[in-house]
């Protein structure tokens, strides 16, 4: 039997992590001034709009939701509004659990905690359901930037006011010139590429 690959010479070896690399090295499009002067903003359209990217991102974003076996350890995957719920649905899939969304203000129907914020280019609202995640449930909250740390910190706010507890955030990517992670504490953070 031909034994796998095992070094760049033999061919390339199947390396999940690095695929997800690549795949955002290659189709995350940098976009100076935008939304405001200042700003070099992070564009995934291109790689939701990819097949094989998409697919190594949810790969790589839902690892944080398993154990070293691979067996799922979360109960939900939490999804921030607009990007995250776009990668947030498919892991939540992935991970053999269900979804629920983080809400800007004033979109959620039900009786809902809220956390105001501010993020590298504004302020905003933050809502979640009241019954939307159980009391003890462990949770993954998976969204594409940390900037300056402040749309996750309202994200484990909520989850927390829910009586859950956040396991682990899952990103794309961390922007390392602003200070998220810092401004995060003991939270653990699995990105899938530091820019
Ligand atoms: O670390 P921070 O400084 O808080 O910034 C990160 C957040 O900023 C963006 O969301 P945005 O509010 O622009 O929402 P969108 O997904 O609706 O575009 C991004 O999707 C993150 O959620
Ligand atoms: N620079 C950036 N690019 C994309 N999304 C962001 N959210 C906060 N900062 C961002």
């Amino acid at each position: 039997m031909t034994p796998p690959p095992t070094s760049p010479a033999d061919g390339p070896a199947h390396d999940p992590a690095a695929t997800a690399r690549e795949a955002l090295a290659r189709l995350v499009r940098d976009v100076p001034d935008f939304p405001e002067p200042g700003v070099l903003f992070k564009d995934i359209t291109p790689l939701l709009a990819d097949h094989a990217g998409l697919r190594a991102v949810v790969d790589g974003l839902a690892a944080a939701g398993r154990d070293a076996e691979g067996r799922p350890v979360v109960d939900a995957v939490v999804g921030l509004e607009a990007r995250g719920f776009v990668l947030a649905a498919p892991v939540a899939l992935a991970l053999g659990v269900g979804f629920v969304p983080v809400r800007k203000a004033g979109k959620l129907p039900g009786e809902t905690h809220e956390v105001a914020y501010a993020l590298e280019y504004g302020e905003a609202v933050l809502q979640v359901h009241r019954d939307a995640v159980a009391p003890g449930a462990r949770v993954l909250v998976v969204d594409d930037v940390l900037a300056t740390g402040g749309t996750l910190a309202a994200a484990r706010a909520l989850v927390e006011a829910c009586g859950a507890h956040v396991h682990a955030a899952s990103l794309l990517m961390e922007i390392s010139a602003l200070p998220g992670r810092a401004a995060l504490g003991d939270l653990p953070l699995h990105v899938l590429t530091t820019v």
